[in-house]
């Protein structure tokens, strides 16, 4: 969908050396894919994204949008196929939302009644109610609601394309995540495709696709977070993306994906000896006790049941240490196993029925700070 070619910007600075801030850069990025440009302060990230709509010309190289050489497109008609979104939000003050919103597709000449539906639709997608907000101004928004206007505003004149820089930069911590959170639904919706300024990797992180890591005007990595965390390209990567980059990875992965690959689903009137002939056989640790649908009532160890095998399930339970959903993160496993002094969960769907368990050991084989072994089970 976008596709950077050995793109290249001096800036001429006068009786000084030019400075290199894109340095031939060569990138692509798949239609409906969200890619993070990533990098210290005055990396180039921005004379990067600039340079896709023409808003800073460049030195050398090629972009292309869906094929077409953008050399042959005049900024506007460029434009029109990019929605932008900046820090500063940038809406008219006298303006009224309704009005700001539709100012692209008003520019256009777009039919004037679709286009305010389409704000409606929009307001809602992000949790603004449409009644109250459309005909308010700008100044009688909070910023978090203001930026959340950007966002639509770039979006009502439905390009393929969205370039944001930085654009939720100046919300605080709690909004951000709200609105990075809508942000993904909405987009899950329209699939457009984004380049994306930071300079927050957690953001990076939870936001992109791919990410892009500048340094210098020079892009040093771009790949899955995953496989940046996991393999960064070299020290600078390494360093950029920090010392806790394997915790950071356990944000990217789901407890279905650790679930051990054998329930050790047993009853309350199952006789020991069977369920210690089960452990040994599936080389588990635990056996999960469930009672009536389908919950996890209780667990017991292959240590309680070591030396007398004669009685039943129900007379050696132990409490079970809290549950994890199936779609929670490795990092909310983990933070549950810390808070209450536990080195396993029990994985539970929708309906808070037993799926299985996770360990901290698979967690770590997983991560590949330990060879993973499948069907091992906590030490
Ligand atoms: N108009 C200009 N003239 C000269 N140098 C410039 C100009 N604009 C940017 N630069 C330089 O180009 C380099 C890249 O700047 P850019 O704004 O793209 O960095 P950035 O990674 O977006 O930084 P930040 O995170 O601080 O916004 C910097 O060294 C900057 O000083």
């Amino acid at each position: 969908m976008i596709r950077l070619e050995n793109l290249t910007k001096h800036f001429e600075v006068p009786g000084k050396e030019p400075v290199i801030a894109a340095n031939n850069v060569s990138m692509d990025v798949g239609k409906g894919e969200i890619c993070i440009f990533l990098g210290p302060s005055g990396c180039g990230k921005t004379t990067a994204l600039k340079m896709i709509n023409k808003l800073i010309p460049k030195t050398s190289g090629k972009i292309y949008i869906d094929g077409k050489d953008t050399d042959d497109l005049d900024p506007i008609t460029l434009r029109r196929k990019i929605g932008y979104v900046i820090q500063q939000i940038g809406l008219f003050p006298n303006m009224t939302i309704e009005d700001n919103i539709c100012v692209v597709p008003d520019l256009l000449k777009m039919d004037k009644q679709k286009s305010r539906e389409k704000a409606r639709d929009l307001m809602e997608m992000v949790n603004l109610d449409a009644t109250i907000f459309l005909k308010r101004y700008p100044r009688e928004l909070s910023g978090g609601q203001q930026q959340r206007i950007g966002v639509i505003r770039a979006l009502a004149a439905d390009p393929p394309v969205m370039l944001m820089d930085e654009p939720f930069g100046a919300i605080d911590p709690i909004n951000r995540a709200v609105i990075q959170d809508e942000f993904l639904k909405l987009n899950a919706e329209l699939g457009k495709t984004v380049l994306f300024v930071s300079h927050d990797i957690d953001e990076a992180i939870k936001m992109g696709d791919k990410i892009a890591i500048f340094r210098e005007g020079i892009l040093e990595q771009c790949d899955t977070p995953d496989e940046i965390l996991a393999n960064p390209a070299n020290r600078f990567v390494k360093d950029f993306v920090g010392t806790d980059r394997a915790l950071k990875r356990l944000k990217l992965i789901s407890v279905s994906e650790a679930i051990m690959p054998f329930r050790m689903a047993v009853q309350s009137d199952e006789p020991l000896d069977k369920v210690a002939e089960k452990m040994r056989s599936h080389n588990a640790h635990i056996a999960v006790m469930v009672g009536p649908r389908g919950r996890a009532q209780g667990y017991i160890t292959k240590e309680e049941i070591r030396g007398d095998q004669s009685g039943i399930v129900n007379e050696y339970i132990d409490p079970i240490p809290g549950t994890i959903h199936e779609n929670d993160s490795l990092h909310d496993a983990v933070s549950q196993m810390y808070s209450h002094a536990s080195d396993w969960l029990p994985v539970v769907d929708d309906d808070g029925a037993y799926k299985g368990y996770l360990t901290q050991h698979t967690i770590a084989s997983l991560l590949g700070e330990v060879p993973r072994k499948r069907g091992d089970t906590i030490t």
